[in-house]
């Protein structure tokens, strides 16, 4: 039997994959797995029995991934599940900054009691007008998931793209439509384009990536939209461009303290993910990780361990360790088996960064007194053993 405990609503349709040898618990402490979205695990204390973390999103920091890998608890995310979800909502963004949407529907919230609405409403529509998208310029940073469904869509909306990710994937390159523009720097694309789209994490190289600086090279009028993380952007230096007529309209999806009353600012309650579509896809994803670790001790999608795959554990006894990445773990794990006569069938051995994972399946059982030797290695942070 395995626990789990859910630190935000995860759809149904994922949590129904968990079979009858999981039992949800209302003690995090006491969880094996951990399913999340938002909530934030930054201060808070891991339980001795957590085994993994499945963020049901793409954004990881709200969780602390080092602290996690030191405590052999591997952390999954679910990337691309939402990204359409995303997709669709920048695109809205899009619009809602180039025609005075919001403003007109006010318009006409507030004076739905005029027997006259519609000949008031064509005299007072000039004061709505806006401008087309077709034609204009969008540079999007970062082309993952997101970036590159965005950047695609806009292409079709008949707008002009540049494109900005020095550290892009093959996948997301073979997705990239042909006819967007390559910006090999951020100036180039701040000065270019009207509508300006981040989609990148928020990392210590990208916090604060907008500030006034940045915003100094960007066109008059533009339009900057943020649906990737609050931190991206330099708060008060986007209010200041904004009030001063530099920025025409920023729009994001993470409210923070004085922006939303702001002439210009455009303030969502992060809703980027909140589709029926997105919110199944992630909880399935996540689900599906995590049973498949605490199960086979398989590790897909970890932000904080490597990938690493054997295949269902069959008859085999699976050992997995997780560890630091450093010389001569793999000739210290297999002597001790070595020393107790114990055959090992199959192993994988993967790492990622300062961390490294081996998977090994053998053909006898091991007793308490292997496994003790295989915990007391220098430098191994987890030991399971799947029977
Ligand atoms: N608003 C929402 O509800 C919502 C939903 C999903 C994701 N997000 C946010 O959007 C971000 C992107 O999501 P994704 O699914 O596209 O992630 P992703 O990992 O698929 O893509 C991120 C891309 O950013 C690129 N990148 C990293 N550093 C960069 C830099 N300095 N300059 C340019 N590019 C850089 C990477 O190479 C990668 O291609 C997430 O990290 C998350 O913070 C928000
Ligand atoms: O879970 C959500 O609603 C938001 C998720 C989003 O911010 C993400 O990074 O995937």
């Amino acid at each position: 039997m395995f626990t789990y405990h859910c630190l935000n609503p995860i759809a149904e349709v994922g949590l129904s994959r968990f079979s009858s040898d999981y039992a949800h618990i209302d003690e995090p402490e006491k969880a094996e797995a951990i399913l999340v979205r938002s909530a934030s695990l930054h201060g808070k204390e891991f339980g001795e029995h957590l085994l993994s973390i499945a963020r049901a999103g793409a954004g990881v920091n709200n969780i602390p991934l080092d602290e996690c890998a030191s405590k052999g608890i591997v952390v999954f995310n679910t990337p691309g599940a939402n990204a359409n979800g995303v997709k669709e909502l920048v695109i809205a963004g899009m619009l809602l900054a180039s025609r005075d949407i919001i403003g007109g529907v006010d318009w006409v919230h507030d004076h739905e009691e005029d027997g006259n609405i519609a000949g008031a409403a064509e005299k007072a529509k000039a004061a709505f007008a806006g401008r087309e998208i077709e034609g204009k310029k969008l540079g999007v940073i970062g082309l993952g998931a997101i970036g590159v469904l965005v950047a695609n869509a806009a292409t079709h909306l008949g707008m002009d793209v540049y494109g900005y990710d020095p550290y892009v994937s093959v996948d997301s390159a073979w997705r990239l439509s042909r006819s967007i523009h390559h910006a090999t720097t951020l100036d180039e694309l701040y000065k270019e384009c009207d509508y300006i789209s981040v989609h990148v994490p928020a990392l210590e190289s990208t916090i604060g990536m907008i500030d006034k600086n940045a915003i100094s090279l960007m066109k008059k009028d533009v339009v900057v939209l943020n649906f990737s993380r609050d931190t991206l952007v330099n708060g008060e230096d986007m209010v200041d461009a904004l009030v001063a007529g530099k920025v025409k309209h920023y729009v994001t999806d993470f409210p923070i303290p004085g922006i939303a009353g702001v002439k210009g600012a455009i303030v969502i309650p992060h809703l980027g993910a909140s589709t029926e579509e997105s919110e199944d896809n992630c909880a399935k994803m996540a689900v599906k990780q995590t049973i498949d670790y605490l199960e086979n001790g398989n590790i897909k999608n970890s932000v904080n361990y490597p990938d690493c795959d054997m295949g269902r554990r069959g008859e085999h006894v699976r050992i997995a360790l997780l560890h630091e990445n450093i010389p001569n773990m793999l000739g210290r794990f297999t002597k001790i088996l070595g020393d107790h006569c114990i055959n090992i069938a199959d192993l994988a051995n993967k790492s990622k960064g300062g961390y490294a994972y081996t998977l090994m399946d053998v053909d006898s059982d091991i007793s308490e007194e292997v496994i003790d030797q295989l915990r007391s290695v220098e430098c191994v942070k987890k030991i399971r053993v799947l029977r």
